[in-house]
């Protein structure tokens, strides 16, 4: 299927056979426009303010109302506005690199793409990349060729501040997928997942016996508590070491990055850690983002609280064990599900743990950088 705007951006061809890794084109700062892309005569680019609550209420709008759903349009994902100033504020930010489409007349949003910066390791070399992320384009203004428009202006940005390659990853396939990933799920509230209709009860089970087969402990196996700043240092040596041995994975870089990342905000995200009494060192880490969704169309239910997996280490233990209480964790805060990719090591805990693989793929990409395919098992990377 040809790819009109895909076909002219530094990205591999889909049917293309890599055998090394490297930027696929070199340019220099002459080569990149110093204007702003032309957008059509109704609308203007703006940039918006995450420390203005209004400013970040127009993202978290235009989002609640036209971001991503599943295929069967069950569920539409809903960023909260503190996740989305957590998502957009990392150390080292910038503001031009959270870019709105507005309609010049009533001023409305109508379109967001948004850059983070960050240094992600690519079978074992840092690149200084972008995070790309929350590209919306309205649904009124759909196939109106906006989004290439909007991928070209963050691009242009961000080449203009000498960065050259992004990692981004869709549920859509484009050229070319540096890895496909599968999703998986863990019901904790059995009942409501089959009201909403995302479970479906086998037939001769009763729905108590479903419940009683997805039934969670209320305390955890091991001693584990919320992340301090004093446990920074040693958990992000545990960290960086953990994920130098995946193939696509990020830097933190500073101990600030990490706090950044990890720090436990309420309704944001949870990180969990065993510190060795002896050493006071972090041993092992759970880590879950909450990423609630609209529930579209259900009569008993308006919104699904759903946990993310995030990046767990385990030294100590089994991941089985550490995930095992990161669902007592979950289970206590009260969500519906919790989610994880088949990323990492995670697929040695699936069957254990009792979840069940979705039906959507999420598919991996890097912007001007080719390297050989990735199984999900070699990428350490979790965009949110
Ligand atoms: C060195 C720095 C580099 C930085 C940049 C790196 C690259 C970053 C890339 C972005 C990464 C974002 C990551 C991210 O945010 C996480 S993936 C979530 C993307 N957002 C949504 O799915 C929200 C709901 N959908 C929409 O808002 C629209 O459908 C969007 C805006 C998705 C497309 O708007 P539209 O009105 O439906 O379509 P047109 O405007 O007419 O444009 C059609 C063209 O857009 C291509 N398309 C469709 N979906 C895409 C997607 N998810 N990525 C990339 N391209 C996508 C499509 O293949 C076609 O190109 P082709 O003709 O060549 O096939
Ligand atoms: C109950 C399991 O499904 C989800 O948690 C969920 C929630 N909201 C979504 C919004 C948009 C959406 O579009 C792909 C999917 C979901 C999904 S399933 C895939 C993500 C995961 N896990």
């Amino acid at each position: 299927r040809g790819h009109e705007f895909w076909d002219t951006q530094p990205v591999p061809k889909i049917d293309d056979k890599i055998v090394e890794s490297g930027p696929i084109e070199n340019k220099t700062l002459e080569d990149v426009r110093k204007e702003p892309l032309t957008l059509p005569p109704a609308f203007e680019w703006i940039e918006l303010d995450c420390n203005k609550s209004d400013e970040l209420k127009e993202i978290y709008t235009l989002l609640y109302e036209n971001y991503v759903e599943d295929d069967d349009n069950m569920f539409r994902f809903d960023y909260s506005p503190e996740f989305l100033k957590w998502a957009l504020q990392p150390p080292g930010f910038l503001k031009e690199w959270h870019i709105g489409v507005r309609v010049v007349e009533s001023k409305k949003l109508v379109g967001f793409i948004s850059g983070i910066p960050a240094t992600i390791r690519v079978e074992g070399k840092p690149i200084t990349m972008v995070e790309i992320n929350f590209l919306c384009v309205h649904k009124k203004l759909r196939e109106k060729r906006l989004a290439p428009v909007l991928i070209k202006e963050v691009t242009r940005r961000v080449n203009l501040r000498n960065i050259w390659q992004a990692a981004y990853t869709a549920g859509v396939v484009l050229p070319k997928p540096v890895a496909i990933c599968k999703y998986w799920h863990r019901s904790i509230k059995q009942q409501k997942l089959v009201e909403v209709g995302f479970s479906a009860l086998p037939p001769k089970m009763s729905m108590a016996s479903m419940v009683k087969l997805y039934r969670i402990n209320d305390e955890m196996k091991h001693p584990l508590r919320p992340l301090t700043k004093e446990d920074v240092p040693s958990f992000r040596a545990l960290l960086d070491e953990y994920l130098s041995k995946y193939k696509i994975a990020p830097e933190f870089a500073t101990d600030e990055d990490v706090w950044h990342w990890f720090e436990t905000r309420k309704d944001v995200i949870t990180c969990y850690v065993k510190v060795d009494e002896t050493t006071k060192k972090v041993t092992d880490a759970f880590s879950f983002y909450n990423l609630p969704s609209t529930i579209i169309g259900n009569a008993k239910h308006n919104t699904l609280k759903a946990a993310f997996s995030f990046y767990n280490v385990a030294t100590t233990m089994s991941l089985t064990e550490l995930v095992g209480d990161a669902l007592v964790a979950a289970k206590k805060m009260d969500y519906d599900v919790y989610n994880c990719l088949d990323v990492f090591e995670n697929s040695t805990f699936f069957k254990d743990l009792k979840f069940a693989i979705g039906d959507g793929d999420l598919q991996y990409y890097l912007y001007n950088y080719s390297t050989p395919t990735k199984k999900s098992s070699e990428i350490g990377l979790v965009l949110l």
